[in-house]
């Protein structure tokens, strides 16, 4: 790799980034995840990627999107990782498959199956895709503290968002289909893009990643006849994602007693 001042795509230097590091897909949502930082200040924008610093509990945190699926993702995190950043925690947006979750719910993810291309980059198949264990925790326990619906399981990542919604289109309908039914008889909680390559690259670099998610809807409990609404407002994840990140940082300075 060339030796650049810069981080090439996120365009952030050495002393921009903390060591904590919220990863939303959007752009749009960096602003409002900022908002609940003490001092943030922006720190670059380039590509899909806006990145914002500032404080919680006085310790230096960072957020910065990933844009959408797994490559950008990791080239986020790799280059957030080069200049210090060692937890993450991906806040998102995913569409409901098992019929307990519904829009407006919050999910946390324990694993991610790997229906994506880019975490074959980084551990062989037989490697699982699973969140952290402390920050899975934290944000588990950020949920029940906010008092709002919330589910902890796994999710699906996959490559393409229509292949999730329209499968019968694609000529691989067979293939998409047949994996749906399975992931729903398997407990699957929802649909996202993401997870599963953040949290093998994490395991690669020696990293911590977790990720908790606004359900917008769930086509499932559309298919089955059952209550179903659109639900647009990420208040209640990023309030997770936030305190997930301050309970972390509590019990990394406790452990570093
Ligand atoms: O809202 P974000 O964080 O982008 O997450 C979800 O939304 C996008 C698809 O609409 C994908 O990135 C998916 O993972
Ligand atoms: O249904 C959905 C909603 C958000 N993100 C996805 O990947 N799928």
């Amino acid at each position: 790799m060339h030796e650049h001042a810069l981080q090439f795509h996120i365009q952030c230097g050495r002393g921009d980034i903390g060591r904590y590091c919220i990863l939303p897909g959007d752009p749009g949502r960096c602003e409002k995840i900022a908002a609940y930082f003490d001092h943030p200040v922006k720190v670059a924008s380039n590509r899909e990627f806006t990145t914002y610093t500032g404080t919680l509990l006085g310790e230096r945190v960072s957020v910065c999107s990933t844009g959408i699926g797994g490559p950008s993702a990791v080239i986020a995190m790799e280059e957030l990782h080069a200049l210090g950043a060692d937890t993450f925690v991906r806040v998102g947006t995913c569409g409901g498959i098992a019929l307990k979750v519904k829009s407006d719910d919050v999910v946390i993810a324990t694993g991610a199956v790997r229906h994506e291309g880019t975490s074959r980059e980084y551990a062989p198949m037989e490697f699982p895709a699973v969140a952290d264990y402390t920050v899975q925790s934290a944000l588990v326990a950020a949920a029940r503290a906010l008092g709002k619906p919330w589910h902890a399981g796994v999710v699906q990542c996959k490559d393409s968002f229509y292949g999730q919604h329209d499968p019968e289109r694609m000529p691989v309908s067979y293939e998409l289909q047949a994996k749906w039914q399975a992931w729903k008889r398997l407990g699957v909680l929802a649909s996202e893009m993401e997870s599963a390559a953040l949290f093998c690259c994490a395991a690669a670099l020696g990293a911590r990643c977790g990720s908790c998610f606004h359900v917008i809807w769930n086509q499932e409990r559309e298919a089955a006849g059952l209550d179903q609404t659109e639900s647009h407002d990420l208040s209640a994840a990023i309030q997770v994602g936030v305190e997930g990140l301050k309970h972390l940082i509590r019990t990394d300075r406790e452990a570093a007693r």
